[in-house]
């Protein structure tokens, strides 16, 4: 009698976000792009949340909020933990690393505009449903080096933006271990790494399309949030 077949996890990492588990997004990771916003680059890394009702899949819009006119898609390299992770050292933290995705940081960024100038904390400008358009998973085992990698944006069939992760300011390593002194971090929680520079708005019916070069590329179409629906 052969050993029973093992059974397919009823909830597989690779759809990660329908776990439910935390965005922890990083910001002002690329110099260009702190520049480009008027900042300068930062000494730590810049921390935020998104929730995981943020997410959504190609098939289904990114809505634009009601509150908001001027959107930006940021497209930024999201490393998926599987495992626990509290205080793991820079050499240790790629050992907690389950894989990669494709992630738009979408943000509303007349919203920020106004949180940066109130002190405010900016979740009008990041946490509003659909600001985490994500893409397939893609194993750690099939990139060999994250910092090697080549992000790209098409608005309407025209390229927008374009960066190598290999210009972050702190590396996947780095960030881990920062944010888990702070944050534990647990499997199935996902770490975006902060977009490169060329930042600009879309507008309601744009077609968003963005891909990291050689893994995987991803679709979206803009729509205006209607009230009360
Ligand atoms: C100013 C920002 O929105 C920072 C950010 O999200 C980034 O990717 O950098
Ligand atoms: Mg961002």
């Amino acid at each position: 009698m052969g050993s029973p077949a093992m059974a397919a996890p009823a909830r597989p990492l690779s759809r990660f976000w329908e776990w439910g588990r935390s965005i922890v997004c990083v910001g002002r990771n690329y110099a260009e792009h702190a520049r480009e916003m008027g900042e300068t680059p930062p000494c730590r890394p810049l921390l935020f949340l998104k929730p995981a009702s943020a997410y959504v899949r190609p098939g289904s819009p990114v809505q634009r909020p009601y509150y908001c006119r001027r959107l930006h898609p940021e497209p930024e390299l999201a490393v998926v933990l599987g495992r626990r992770t509290r205080a793991v050292s820079r050499d240790d933290a790629m050992q907690h690393v389950a894989g990669y995705a494709l992630c738009l940081d979408m943000t509303a960024r007349d919203a920020q505009d106004t949180c940066k100038a109130r002190g405010l904390p900016w979740t009008l400008a990041k946490s509003f449903d659909t600001s985490c358009p994500v893409s397939d998973f893609v194993p750690k085992e099939h990139v060999a080096d994250p910092h090697c990698l080549r992000l790209w944006l098409k608005v309407n069939g025209q390229l927008r933006q374009e960066g190598d992760t290999g210009d972050m300011l702190f590396s996947v390593p780095e960030l881990i271990s920062y944010i888990s002194e702070i944050i534990t971090l647990h499997e199935g929680d996902v770490v975006l790494t902060g977009t490169p520079p060329g930042v600009a708005a879309v507008e309601e019916h744009d077609e968003l399309e963005a891909g990291i070069h050689g893994l995987l590329s991803m679709r979206f179409t803009v729509v205006q949030q209607r009230l009360g629906v």
